[in-house]
């Protein structure tokens, strides 16, 4: 990091904020907003990050950034955010941001249709692409693959996880009954085990870990669960 250089640097209510740096103490950098030129303020070096160059770029994946830190990392998703791109990359993984509303267009068929047999990253970052990914790579690789789906509670996974289900069922399902039975089975189970809290209305009280089986004929489906609250071990089969 250089004088004039743009950098990210702390700030109280949103976490980072662009701004230069004038001076470099011992252990501290003086830092000139951009949005508030002339009024300085100290940082600690181990929290001020360097800049993209470009303020504007956004990319699909965050290992496109040139400076792949904290601050370009959560700018590069809040920026993406506002233009309704709630899904970035970080190589295969996916990052999700809960829009809490509807996206025109984002799950439709024709996007699930898009999707189908392209290779991640040669579409825009979506969970359909990585649901597309494990299909074509249990297939290519003969092995059971994992979607590990983590966030915090209202985060969106409970949503995600049946965009997978609904984008496996829809694209390699068999096209018969067993593929709605498996994308209506969520709703019984949430009927058992969900509950309103303070961060979501429709939050799941339990981990769920979900196993599709698929052969040339059946796809089967097993979803076991756990609840959060008091260890019950509760096996379901539908
Ligand atoms: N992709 C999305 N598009 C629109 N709304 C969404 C999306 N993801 C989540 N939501 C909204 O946010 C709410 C909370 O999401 P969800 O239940 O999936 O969170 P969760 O991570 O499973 O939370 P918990 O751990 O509490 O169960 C949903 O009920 C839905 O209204």
């Amino acid at each position: 990091m250089e004088d004039g250089k743009p950098v990210w640097a702390p700030h109280p209510v949103d976490g980072f904020q662009l701004g230069t740096i004038v001076d470099i103490g011992a252990d501290s950098l003086t830092i000139e907003p951009l949005r508030q030129k002339g009024k300085t303020f100290l940082a600690p070096i181990n929290q001020v990050f360097p800049a993209e160059d470009d303020g504007d770029k956004i990319v699909e994946d965050n290992c496109s950034l040139m400076y792949l830190n904290e601050a370009t990392l959560l700018n590069n998703i809040r920026v993406r955010y506002s233009k309704d791109k709630i899904y970035t990359f970080v190589a295969n993984i996916l990052i999700a941001v809960n829009p809490y509303n509807d996206i025109p267009k984002l799950y439709s068929p024709e996007t699930i249709k898009q999707y189908q047999g392209k290779s991640l990253g040669t579409l825009p970052p979506h969970v359909y692409a990585i649901a597309d990914k494990a299909f074509r790579d249990m297939r290519v690789l003969k092995m059971s693959q994992s979607i590990i789906v983590s966030g915090e509670s209202g985060a969106g996974k409970t949503e995600n996880t049946k965009f997978v289900l609904r984008y496996l069922t829809t694209s390699y399902g068999t096209g018969q009954d067993i593929d709605e039975r498996i994308v209506e089975a969520n709703p019984l189970l949430e009927a058992f085990g969900n509950a309103k809290t303070v961060r979501n209305n429709n939050s799941s009280r339990f981990g769920k870990f979900v196993e599709i089986h698929f052969n040339e004929k059946v796809l089967h489906f097993l979803c076991k669960y756990k609840m959060k609250e008091n260890n019950d071990k509760i096996k379901k089969r539908t």
